[in-house]
């Protein structure tokens, strides 16, 4: 699907979609639990849908009703087919422990921009566990056997905070209490507060220790009735937008979800933004933006829009700490690097980052590319703010990835685009 951007968003009210970290996560916690839990307004997307079909294979009834998603669980059950995460690492990444509880053999699969991602941690706690396990590619199809076991697990904290939230999710459950230390520091940290906070709320407790986690044995997860609250990594895009000159208003957003991509909100008031965000609703001002070095050690997914909102701002910025950006769905450093580049953007590389000149406006008529990445689509329909001419991004339907709606809500606040 190619899209043309004729006339950009520029007003409106938008109720942010649900959070695809948190819909993930819901779910998971409620197949732990016995019993019937609901998940109200879901995300619904490719990734959310990997991970209920993958839940569904390990057993588990997911129904979606109109009061949201209903799970129904009695435990982790042998697989029936081969789990398929798509291009979902969250899904890949959090289902591998939880998938062992099944203690039978289980094949993972996805497309191969995902067979591409590291899996790399999970092999070192098999190795620690005694747990066999077979790879036919890069990292995938994964084959793994065996069954987990109680113990002090090491793994590093920099390659991705996924290892760490599929483990917590799982070694809760064991006979025995376990440690995870982490031998580099954990990079997202906020996500796995994100995950210890849902298993609380689904009775699971998980204690903080130096270099990592103390995870006590025999816990049950209780079932729940959850709501989902807004995505800052979708809302990022439209405060941008709003801070780019289109007057928005945003709904749906609450503080203190351990969202890593809230950030944002410092991030882009430190360069000048003005952001209003009270009571749940967000509402940013067209504002003049300066150069800035914007560390994305712990928040990765809003780099493409940083790189947009760096590139259009007054004087030099440095995106640092950001390596984790070359192991998402494209290398988004190359990708938003090139793509910016097209519109004209004075950006350059780095090892683990951008160096950005900032530019008053960007050229249009120009084709750009998706590199098959969700964040590379959004942030690129944001920068059409900034060209005074049409803009064609093909590839667009990577977006089904996480806002498969993204499109809709551009044209509810009143931009103008085409299909082709
Ligand atoms: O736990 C999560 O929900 C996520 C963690 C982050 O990954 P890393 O920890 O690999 O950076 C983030 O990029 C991803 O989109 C979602
Ligand atoms: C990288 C992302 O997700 P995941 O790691 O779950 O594929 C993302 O949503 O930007």
């Amino acid at each position: 699907m190619n899209v043309i951007i004729h006339k950009p968003l520029s007003e409106g009210e938008l109720e942010v979609v649900p959070s695809k970290s948190i819909t993930h996560r819901a779910l998971i916690a409620a197949a732990l639990a016995t019993g019937r839990s609901i998940i109200k307004r879901p995300l619904e997307s490719e990734d959310t849908e990997a991970t209920i079909q993958m839940l569904r294979a390990l057993g588990v009834s997911i129904t979606k009703t109109e009061e949201g998603l209903v799970v129904e669980s009695n435990g982790i059950q042998k697989p029936s087919e081969v789990l398929f995460a798509n291009e979902s690492g969250s899904s890949l990444r959090f289902l591998v422990p939880v998938a062992l509880l099944a203690e039978s053999e289980v094949t993972f699969d996805g497309k191969p921009g995902l067979r591409k991602r590291p899996i790399s941690e999970y092999l070192r706690v098999f190795d620690q566990m005694g747990i066999e396990y077979q790879q036919f590619g890069e990292n995938l199809p994964l084959k793994i056997k065996g069954k987990m076991v109680p113990g002090e697990y090491r793994i590093s904290g920099h390659i991705s905070s996924q290892f760490v939230t599929g483990l917590l999710y799982a070694l809760p459950l064991l006979n025995g209490d376990s440690k995870l230390l982490l031998d580099t520091p954990l990079e997202s940290k906020d996500y796995v507060d994100m995950t210890i906070s849902i298993q609380n709320q689904f009775g699971v407790k998980i204690i903080p220790i130096d270099q990592g986690y103390f995870i006590p044995g025999n816990q049950k997860y209780v079932k729940n009735t959850y709501e989902v609250s807004g995505d800052f990594s979708q809302a990022a895009f439209h405060i941008i937008a709003g801070i780019l000159g289109a007057n928005l208003r945003l709904t749906k957003l609450e503080e203190n979800t351990h969202q890593a991509d809230e950030k944002v909100l410092d991030f882009v008031r430190k360069m000048g933004g003005n952001i209003k965000f009270e009571n749940g609703v967000i509402e940013p001002k067209s504002s003049k933006t300066y150069g800035s070095t914007i560390d994305l050690s712990q928040s990765p997914d809003i780099g493409p829009i940083m790189a947009v909102l760096c590139a259009l701002s007054d004087g030099t910025s440095y995106i640092i700490n950001a390596s984790r950006l070359r192991i998402k769905e494209s290398d988004r450093i190359t990708a938003i690097t090139t793509e910016l580049k097209k519109l004209g953007a004075k950006i350059s590389e780095t090892k683990d980052g951008m160096i950005i000149e900032g530019v008053k406006k960007f050229k249009s008529n120009m084709n750009l590319y998706s590199w098959n990445d969700h964040r590379i689509v959004m942030a690129l329909a944001i920068a059409a703010i900034r060209t005074d001419g049409p803009i064609r991004i093909t590839g667009a339907e990577a977006i089904n990835k996480s806002y498969p709606t993204f499109f809709e809500d551009y044209v509810k606040l009143k931009g103008v685009i085409s299909y082709e």
